[in-house]
């Protein structure tokens, strides 16, 4: 399969993807667009809804983070094992969409006025994925593999502890399972290379 992922030079949205197909062992090709290019190129225009990421997948031409997930997902294996634990999955990764454009929302506000209101907002956030993966069922949101829900929690825990290395503090299941998830063999590779650390979180500095 040859497939490429077209995105800027920032974790931002494509990290999801990236995380997701270093763990599943899948080889893909990157393509990173600097601002330059992007200002200067004709590829804005050439893109459906003027954005990025692009994901190439053969002669398949996607748009979309949520709906590049979903397809690699689908190929993968990584929307659980029946109908059923696929649509908790689709609940689970809705309500990590939530916290996501939440936390976009503030990386992209102009000053750092309402990352206090935010930090004593999250724990209520956080409460029903840290219920979710409590007891003794497992170490992810649904069944007993990861899937692409998974992957998007990991990712947003892992900027919130950036943002505030203690919010976890209180969330041992959270805390628990973003250590297995760090700890996953080529999870652990990709986040320990300079790949991975010279890329900023964003594209505004802010983190
Ligand atoms: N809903 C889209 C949003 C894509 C998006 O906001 N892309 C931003 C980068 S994260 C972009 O291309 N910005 C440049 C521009 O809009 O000109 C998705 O999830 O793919």
């Amino acid at each position: 399969m040859s497939l490429t992922l077209t995105y800027f030079p920032v974790r931002g949205r494509a990290e999801v993807i990236r995380v997701m197909l270093k763990d599943q062992g899948a080889e893909f090709d990157e393509k990173v667009i600097t601002m330059e290019m992007w200002k200067e190129s004709t590829l804005k225009a050439s893109c459906l809804f003027g954005q990025l990421p692009i994901f190439e997948d053969g002669d398949l031409t996607l748009y979309q983070t949520n709906a590049i997930r979903r397809h690699l997902a689908r190929k993968l294996g990584l929307y659980g094992k029946d109908q059923r634990e696929a649509a908790l999955i689709d609940m689970m990764d809705e309500a990590i969409q939530d916290l996501l454009n939440k936390y976009i929302k503030l990386m992209f506000e102009k000053d750092d006025s309402g990352k206090e209101g935010y930090l004593k907002a999250l724990p209520t956030d956080l409460k029903p994925f840290e219920k979710t993966l409590s007891g003794d069922k497992g170490s992810f949101l649904v069944g007993d593999k990861p899937s692409f829900a998974d992957y998007s929690l990991f990712e947003v825990l892992l900027n919130h502890l950036v943002l505030c290395s203690s919010c976890l503090d209180t969330f041992p299941s959270l805390k628990s399972f973003v250590e297995k998830m760090s700890a996953r063999p080529k999870i652990k590779t990709f986040l320990d290379s300079e790949a991975y650390k010279k890329l900023p979180i964003n594209g505004n500095g802010k983190q």
